[in-house]
This record gives C-alpha cells, structure tokens and sequence, in this order.
C-alpha cells in the first residue's frame, strides 16, 4: 500500500520524513491553513512524488507552482467542476510536455448525504479521488469518516484514502485491507493526526505507521 504524508512545511522535517520513503509528500497552497507552505522544497528522492495541495485556486497560480516546485501531482481541494479538471490537464500538458504527466486528485468530501452518482462526470478527467471526511473546513479536519460508505464503488478511478487517519486506524486499515475495495485504493493519506505541531510531522509516530500499513 502506498503511503502519502501531507502538510509538510519545513524543510529540516522533509528531510526526516524523506528518510522514512513515503511515495509522496503534500504541500498545502491555501493560504488560511496552518499548514500553507511558502519557500523552496529541499532535495528529497526521486522515488518521493511533490503533491501540491489547491482549494479553489486559479490554473496560472496552480501552473506556477507545478513548475517552481517540480510538483508531480496536484490535488484539488475545492468545490472545483470536472471542466475545470479538463482545462487544467490540458494547461498541464502544455506546460510539461508530452513526455511527462502531472496526475490530477480530485478530493471528494464524504458525509452522509454523499453519493457516487456525483462522482461519474469526473471519470477520464482525473487520475485519482482522495476520500476526504467532510467537516467545516476544506481539508485538514482531522477526523475519519466511515469507510462503509465507499461500500460498492464501482468506477475505475482509484483512489486515495484520507481523513483523520493515525495510529488509532490501524487495526481498522488492516480489516479495510482484506476487503475488496482495497484493490481501488490506491494509497493512504495521512496529515494531522501524526503532528507535534501544524506542518510538523512526528517521524517517530510516523514510522510505526508506516511499518504497519506497508505491505
Ligand atoms: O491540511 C490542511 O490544512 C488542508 C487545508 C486545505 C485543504 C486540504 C488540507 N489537507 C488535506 O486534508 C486531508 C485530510 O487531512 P487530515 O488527515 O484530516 O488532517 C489530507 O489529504 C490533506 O492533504
């Protein structure tokens, strides 16, 4: 199972939690979080995919930082439409080029009122959902929502579990792996719940962690 960890904000952090080769990293481009990352990211492996975090930002700004930070995914936090999605790969591809692809993660917050028919005009537009709980605030909330409700998700896209998952979730990701829609999930997303403080990210929590969920 791959493992995303999001937040990152400093840079002595980055390189700790480098160490424990995570598949990717998350930086947030929000300006009200806590989290908001400004400045430069330091050498972290190859093998470590930059996710730059957006809530209802505009393409240029997202252009610019795909390309100033060498990002390798950019995911969508917002209330963003599925021509959006459209424009920004197309924007994406000229941009990079055709030998390279910047992957798009549309986030989708869950609730009780959630439905998979809201889903369908994404497919083919976006290369990943990330199953966020839905609270008051875009992303970050801390809190998990019940995975039940992904019970019979049946679209192609994979997708990215996310949303208050610590230490706690353990033993429940474990019966999560035996089920089908372990064979959709595409990563594990982790943020809040492994923070000594906004942005930085305890490598001691997060190295138990991830010494149980990666397979
Ligand atoms: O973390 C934030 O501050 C944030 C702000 C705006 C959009 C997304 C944000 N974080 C993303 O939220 C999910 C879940 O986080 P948590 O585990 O509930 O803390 C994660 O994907 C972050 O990328």
């Amino acid at each position: 199972m791959k493992i995303k960890v999001c937040g990152m904000k400093y840079p002595e952090n980055m390189e700790q939690v480098s160490q424990l080769r995570p598949d990717y990293m998350g930086f947030i481009f929000w300006e009200p979080s806590s989290r908001f990352f400004t400045g430069s990211i330091p050498e972290i492996p190859e093998t470590i995919d930059k996710v730059g975090v957006f809530v209802d930002a505009s393409i240029p700004y997202i252009l610019e930082k795909v390309k100033d930070l060498n990002l390798q995914l950019v995911q969508l936090h917002g209330q963003e439409s599925p021509d959006f999605c459209t424009s920004l790969r197309r924007e994406l591809e000229n941009l990079i080029g055709p030998d390279r692809k910047i992957e798009i993660v549309k986030a989708i917050a869950v609730g009780q009122s959630f439905s998979f028919g809201d889903l369908n005009p994404f497919e083919g537009r976006v290369d990943y959902f990330l199953f966020d709980s839905k609270g008051p605030l875009p992303g970050g909330n801390g809190f998990a929502f019940d995975w039940k409700l992904l019970e019979g998700y049946d679209l192609d896209t994979p997708f990215f579990l996310s949303g208050g998952i610590g230490l706690a979730e353990v033993e429940i990701l474990k019966g999560f792996m035996g089920t089908s829609l372990v064979k959709k999930c595409h990563a594990i997303d982790v943020n809040s719940a492994f923070e000594l403080e906004p942005g930085l990210k305890d490598p001691r929590k997060l190295q138990s962690f991830i010494k149980e969920i990666r397979l």
